[in-house]
């Protein structure tokens, strides 16, 4: 099984490339939507993360106050190097869950849209690696117009990330997403070609590889955990 990565910065277009994507038949798997279920009430994510900051980030119903959390963690990096430490082996099982369903049914090309890719790390694990990249004027801009937010909460978002650039520069196959969203349906219709290309035999011992390691690393989470 491919897995390609999709990352960019926050509001840079990786849902709307991705959308556009599973249009054209190709399976994603959201990241944003696996951290979204484990920090759900009573889950192992919400425990971890309500042991940390307290009850005072718990909606009245008991779930979590995202908006509250995100005040919190994106404008103080200690904070959010906590919630990041108490979320990633809760999102690390969820997404190697959702990988294995997609190898178990036998899907050749899976999606990975992970916005922290390069930040946690699990570049590796994906091949090619694809950025959506904007310039960073439109990134505030069109960040505060989804987020109804101001440019200080915007910018605090923004540089909470590997910068942009940085992130282009390590990527395989960049979509500029600067322009229309008709231009980007067009660089994702070559995107679509390239990464369904049959696979070579040195990229199918890779992703046989990654889902060892990955096997292997969810296997020493859950054992530290249960000690
Ligand atoms: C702090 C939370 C509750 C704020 O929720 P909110 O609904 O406002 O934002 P949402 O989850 O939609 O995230 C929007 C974007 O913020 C960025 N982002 C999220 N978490 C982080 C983080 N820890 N560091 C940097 N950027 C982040 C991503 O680009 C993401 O796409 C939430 O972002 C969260 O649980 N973050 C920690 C989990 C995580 O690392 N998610 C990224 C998946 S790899
Ligand atoms: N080419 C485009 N032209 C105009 N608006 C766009 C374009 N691409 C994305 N947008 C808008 O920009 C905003 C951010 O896009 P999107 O939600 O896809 O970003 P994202 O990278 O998935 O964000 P996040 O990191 O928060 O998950 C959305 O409101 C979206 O509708």
């Amino acid at each position: 099984m491919r897995m390609v990565g999709l990352t960019g910065g926050i509001a840079s277009g990786k849902s709307t490339v991705s959308r556009q994507l599973q249009a054209q038949g190709i399976p994603v798997i959201d990241a944003d939507k696996v951290a979204q279920a484990v920090l759900r009430k009573n889950t192992w994510g919400w425990r971890r993360v309500v042991a940390v900051f307290g009850n005072g980030i718990l909606q009245e119903n008991g779930e979590v106050d995202r908006a509250k959390l995100g005040e919190i963690v994106f404008s103080d990096a200690a904070k959010r190097k906590q919630l990041n430490r108490a979320m990633e082996p809760c999102i690390m099982s969820g997404l190697f869950y959702e990988i294995l369903k997609h190898w178990i049914l036998g899907t050749s090309v899976v999606v990975l849209d992970v916005p922290l890719l390069f930040e946690a790390k699990i570049d590796w694990l994906t091949r090619p690696i694809i950025v959506v990249w904007v310039d960073d004027l439109t990134q505030e801009t069109r960040l505060m117009a989804r987020d109804n937010s101001s440019k200080e909460q915007a910018r605090n978002r923004i540089t909470s990330q590997l910068p942009l650039d940085v992130k282009r520069a390590r990527a395989d196959i960049v979509i500029d997403n600067s322009g229309s969203l008709e231009q980007t349906k067009v660089l994702v219709n070559e995107l679509k070609k390239t990464i369904t290309a049959p696979p070579s035999w040195k990229e199918l011992l890779f992703s046989r590889f990654g889902v060892a390691a990955m096997v292997i690393g969810i296997i020493s989470i859950t054992a530290a955990r249960l000690q």
